[in-house]
């Protein structure tokens, strides 16, 4: 399966709202406008982005003179790829990099760096996995299995131990190994515990200062949200919450293929201004994509056909 049939499967949920107004729509009346900006809002993509594109395509529409709504299909697939934001950096391609993972639990780190690490091994990159997740046992074994399947080390500590000792292990081991991709996994936590936040913004000093004086020179941190898209508008929360304690990097949304509500990344990235560094459409190693935001768009809003 291709790049854009697999995307495409994977949002089939979230696109399945927006094909009701584009097959049986019809002429564009008043009442396809309002089906459209309830369509968006409910996919996630929040009130005031719905209200905005809307508007937009309505101009759009007059000026041009389009008067059905299949014509009208295109346009709103670059409208909405004009709300993302695009990166001039790629955490993962451009190494040296050392990538902190962080999230509340269960949005899908553990797995992420898996993929990542897999994918980056079989390009031959030097890749290091570091679990910082020093709560949940069953994440380290998780990142074993991962590791182990792909070749790459896990560097690891007790149940308990300080997560930032674990930083400072694996940017230890990458000096010695000479690795030039480093992937922190770190524990699930609620954005908004404070407590929990400090001690990652903890974790993540920790990590740039032993960054700084890796053995083959200074290598930069970049953290990540990794973000589950059935979270919805709290997915909105948490990457605010998230980015104010840590300052973040960019976002990976995982979970894709699970959720009618795909238009909360536009939500996040554009609030943000905050790139997609990748996405998660399923559970397997090859269900990690990179992000291109016309492909994205182009796959939730459908080519007409019927599906
Ligand atoms: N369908 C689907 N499932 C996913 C995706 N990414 C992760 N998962 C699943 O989500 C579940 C939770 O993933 P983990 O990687 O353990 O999540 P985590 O963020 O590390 O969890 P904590 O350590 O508790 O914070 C697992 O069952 C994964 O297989 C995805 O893109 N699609």
């Amino acid at each position: 399966m291709g790049f854009f049939d697999s995307l495409s499967r994977g949002l089939e949920r979230s696109r399945e709202a927006l094909n009701q107004i584009f097959y049986f729509g019809g002429d564009v009346t008043e009442d396809f406008w309002e089906d459209l900006e309830d369509t968006l809002v409910m996919g996630d993509m929040g009130a005031d982005i719905a209200m905005q594109v809307t508007d937009d395509l309505r101009d759009m529409a007059a000026k041009r003179n389009l008067t059905s709504a299949r014509q009208l299909r295109e346009a709103l697939t670059d409208r909405l790829a004009e709300t993302f934001v695009s990166s001039e950096f790629d955490p993962f391609d451009d190494t040296p990099s050392v990538v902190l993972f962080v999230g509340i639990n269960g949005a899908g780190k553990t797995t992420t760096v898996g993929k990542i690490a897999s994918a980056a091994a079989h390009e031959g990159k030097n890749v290091i996995i570091g679990s910082a997740d020093t709560f949940r046992a069953a994440a380290i074994e998780q990142l074993d299995v991962w590791g182990k399947r792909a070749g790459v080390s896990v560097v690891k500590r007790d149940r308990g131990s300080d997560p930032a000792s674990v930083c400072y292990d694996v940017l230890d081991e990458a000096d010695k190994c000479g690795s030039e991709l480093v992937l922190i996994d770190t524990a699930g936590r609620l954005h908004t515990s404070a407590d929990l936040m400090r001690e990652l913004a903890k974790v993540v000093n920790v990590t740039r200062k032993r960054a700084a004086s890796a053995a083959a020179g200074p290598m930069p941190v970049r953290v990540v949200l990794v973000i589950d898209a059935a979270t919805g508008q709290n997915g909105l929360n948490q990457a605010l919450e998230f980015n104010e304690a840590l300052g973040l990097d960019g976002i990976i949304m995982t979970k894709l293929d699970g959720t009618a509500k795909g238009g909360i990344a536009m939500a996040v990235a554009s609030k943000l201004k905050l790139p997609i560094f990748r996405i998660g459409v399923g559970e397997q190693v090859e269900d990690l994509q990179r992000f291109d935001a016309h492909e994205f768009c182009r796959a939730l809003v459908g080519n007409g056909d019927k599906e």
